[in-house]
């Protein structure tokens, strides 16, 4: 029988703040069979595109790619807040659903040709993958393809990454 993933996903309303529906993935996470099925459907989507460099904003977004990158046996870089990462990095900032943010990347992080999955739990308004497509781009990266958990219409966040191949497991 096929899983049906939304059964994995909580909704809370008013969190983190009034008017904020909060999709959260735990439920998913914590069934290993659910976790592993809904990753594959993210390796298949990757197999397909050559996949060679996965990055993945902070937090959820390592969630998703880390275990994608095992599974291809391709390296995976974390896009980390501010004054996480030591060393030289870039950074992009953005505007989310809730406030205002900068992500960081380490200026090694991807070779300039690489091809390049952008991973997340969840596209709201775009923001974030925007960023983190802009830092890999920065790099001389060539984003092949973005791929989330959870695609949250209403945002249209699909708007600013129209140019990039998209995969969504659920839609709200
Ligand atoms: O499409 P957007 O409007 O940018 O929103 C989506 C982003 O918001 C959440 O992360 P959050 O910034 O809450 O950080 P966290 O993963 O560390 O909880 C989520 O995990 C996505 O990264
Ligand atoms: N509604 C939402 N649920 C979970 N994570 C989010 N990140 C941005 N908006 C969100």
């Amino acid at each position: 029988m096929p899983i049906d993933f939304s059964k994995y996903i909580a909704s809370y309303p008013d969190f983190p703040e009034p008017g904020i529906l909060f999709r959260d993935i735990s439920p998913m996470l914590e069934n290993g069979e659910v976790y592993r099925a809904a990753t594959d459907k993210i390796v298949d989507f990757a197999k397909a595109r050559n996949v060679q460099m996965i990055v993945g904003p902070e937090a959820r977004g390592f969630i998703v790619g880390c275990p994608v990158a095992y599974k291809l046996g391709v390296g995976f870089s974390p896009a980390r807040k501010k004054n996480k990462l030591p060393g030289e990095t870039i950074e992009e900032s953005y505007g989310l659903e809730y406030g205002k943010s900068s992500l960081y990347l380490r200026t090694n992080a991807v070779k300039p040709g690489q091809r390049v999955l952008v991973t997340d739990d969840l596209l709201a308004t775009g923001g974030t993958i925007d960023a983190t497509i802009r830092l890999v781009e920065k790099l001389g990266g060539i984003v092949v393809g973005t791929a989330f958990l959870i695609e949250l219409s209403d945002l249209k966040g699909r708007d600013k990454i129209k140019d990039y191949d998209f995969f969504s497991l659920l839609k709200y």
